[in-house]
């Protein structure tokens, strides 16, 4: 009896110690005069998103409305208990993001190089280890080098058609379509493999590629809890990624990158100029390769490294265009005199170029890309970017300082919706991004590539693989709404990414019987 009671007071004294702890780490932001929205004790403002009733993306909209309604240059936010800040400020996030980046160089994000090696990439990188990385990575991501991909991405267009013929006349989830088409553009051009996920939507690639976009309350919360505590999570080896996709993807690249040596094999993609660095740590044109013995051992990369970039291209580069191309066949679909116009300038301009969509020709294609940077706009594939502050940091017109350590969140979904910025934000306008309506806004109220020395580093890739995706479908098919498709839209609590819950439901119409290929 003694010990029970023992025990009962021992817990309740526990109990009471937390709650004391909790209570003195939510007072951080009040004791600094900073706002915060309502939040609830061990989840802070996260508690819808981690029970997933509401999606992240609408979260952070949330966010930035509260703070926005009352005027406030910045707010602050518990994500649990962890203090983070959130510039609301043009100018702020400018200094943050550019001007005074020596304080704001990483993401936070968790890292276990000896359970998770694929971690280790450069999304992920902090410090002098990332701005290495991120110098010899620099150079595979050229418009010479996008040049040198534009054919590898054009040959996946041909399961495009494809799947589509089979499609037309029935509705289609246009979201999985896509994302099909992505996962082979990436296996292709990353890994040097042709997937046919489009063929086959059940390949290893795909199904290994669904857990890292889409997750359950616990996924969710076990994401968290990584970023929140990393130096705890990696004394419990817990890994991000699931065993059984981490050793897909590395033997993957292993054996790839084994026979490609033996068998003395390249090929126009960026494992082969991964492989370039890996052996002479630079990048050389492929007749100069075999003549020249150049290397540069400095800069030479491991075959662990390149297992982690192949992967990271992967994952960042195959959903976020996927994404981007839905939403906007989505609102081409709603708006069919938009849909009339991008299809009349594709038109224009494959017959200009020859009857071919060459890399030229896909350059010249200015109206699809207004049209695929409002796409972003509304629905930015990353609703918020983080940073982490890595030197005390004084914010500039206030009093406010910054710790080392202390996280920051962008919320790029609320800016890319503010009426200040972007007028009827809700309406579909592709106007909106000619060079002259663009020259009217300012700096920093579109970012959905992220901005400053850690801008996504496959932008051009990421929209030239959207374009040559759109380019294909709307030269042969026509879109419009499918009575499936649930309205209005809601994004996806199980995603961190935006995307919409049950699938993008088009019909499709075949225009002409010949089909139009991109480079026939
Ligand atoms: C529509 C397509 C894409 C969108 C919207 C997008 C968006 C983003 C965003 C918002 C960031 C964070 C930027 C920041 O923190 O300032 C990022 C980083 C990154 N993205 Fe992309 N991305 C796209 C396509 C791609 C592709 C195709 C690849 C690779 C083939 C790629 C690879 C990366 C990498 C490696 C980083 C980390 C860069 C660094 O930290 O140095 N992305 N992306």
């Amino acid at each position: 009896m003694e010990l029970v009671n023992t025990l009962s007071i021992l817990l309740i004294a526990t109990f009471f110690l937390v709650w004391l702890w909790l209570k003195n780490k939510y007072n951080f932001w009040k004791s600094r005069g900073i706002h915060t929205p309502p939040y609830s004790l061990f989840f802070g403002n996260m508690k819808s998103a981690v029970w997933q009733q509401d999606s992240f993306a609408d979260r952070t909209l949330q966010f930035y409305r509260e703070f926005k309604s009352r005027n406030l240059r910045h707010g602050g936010l518990y994500i649990f208990w962890r203090p983070t800040y959130v510039p609301i400020d043009l100018d702020i996030i400018k200094s943050i993001m550019q001007v005074d980046f020596q304080h704001f160089v990483d993401r936070g994000m968790y890292i276990n190089e000896k359970v998770d090696p694929l971690t280790t990439h450069l999304f992920n990188l902090e410090g002098k280890r990332w701005k290495l990385l991120r110098n010899k990575l620099s150079p595979t991501f050229t418009s010479g080098k996008l040049k040198m991909m534009y054919e590898t991405m054009i040959d996946c267009t041909k399961g495009l058609y494809q799947v589509m013929d089979q499609e037309v006349g029935k509705p289609v989830d246009i979201k999985d379509i896509l994302g099909r088409f992505t996962t082979d553009i990436i296996g292709s051009c990353a890994f040097g493999l042709d997937i046919n996920s489009l063929e086959n939507p059940n390949s290893e690639f795909r199904i290994k590629g669904r857990p890292l976009f889409h997750r359950d309350f616990l996924g969710n919360l076990k994401q968290l809890l990584l970023i929140l505590m990393p130096n705890i999570m990696r004394k419990l080896n817990m890994r991000l990624l699931p065993k059984d996709v981490g050793d897909f993807f590395i033997n993957v690249v292993k054996n790839n990158v084994e026979y490609r040596e033996k068998n003395n094999i390249t090929r126009k993609d960026f494992m082969h100029l991964l492989i370039q660095l890996k052996n002479r740590g630079k990048l050389v044109d492929d007749d100069k390769l075999v003549s020249e013995n150049i290397t540069d051992n400095e800069n030479t990369i491991t075959l662990e490294e390149i297992t982690a970039q192949a992967f990271i291209f992967f994952e960042a580069g195959f959903e976020t265009s996927s994404t981007t191309m839905t939403f906007c066949l989505y609102e081409l679909a709603k708006n069919k005199d938009i849909q009339d116009k991008v299809r009349q300038e594709i038109r224009k301009v494959y017959d200009k170029y020859g009857h071919k969509l060459t890399y030229e020709a896909a350059m010249d294609l200015i109206y699809l890309e207004q049209t695929i940077n409002e796409t972003l706009r509304k629905y930015p594939p990353l609703p918020s970017l983080g940073r982490i502050c890595t030197k005390d940091y004084k914010v500039p017109g206030t009093d406010l300082v910054l710790e080392k350590g202390m996280r920051v969140l962008i919320l790029i979904l609320g800016i890319h919706r503010n009426p200040e910025y972007y007028p009827d934000p809700e309406k579909f306008d592709p106007e909106r991004f000619s060079e002259e309506n663009k020259s009217t806004r300012p700096a920093f109220t579109f970012l959905p590539f992220g901005e400053g020395p850690r801008v996504c580093i496959g932008t051009r890739f990421g929209m030239m693989q959207s374009k040559i995706g759109l380019a294909s479908l709307l030269l042969n098919y026509e879109f419009s709404v499918n009575e499936k498709m649930k309205e209005p839209l809601r994004f996806d609590p199980e995603s961190f990414i935006v995307s919409t819950k049950g699938g993008m439901w088009l019909d499709v119409k075949k225009i002409s019987s010949e089909k139009i290929e991109l480079l026939p």
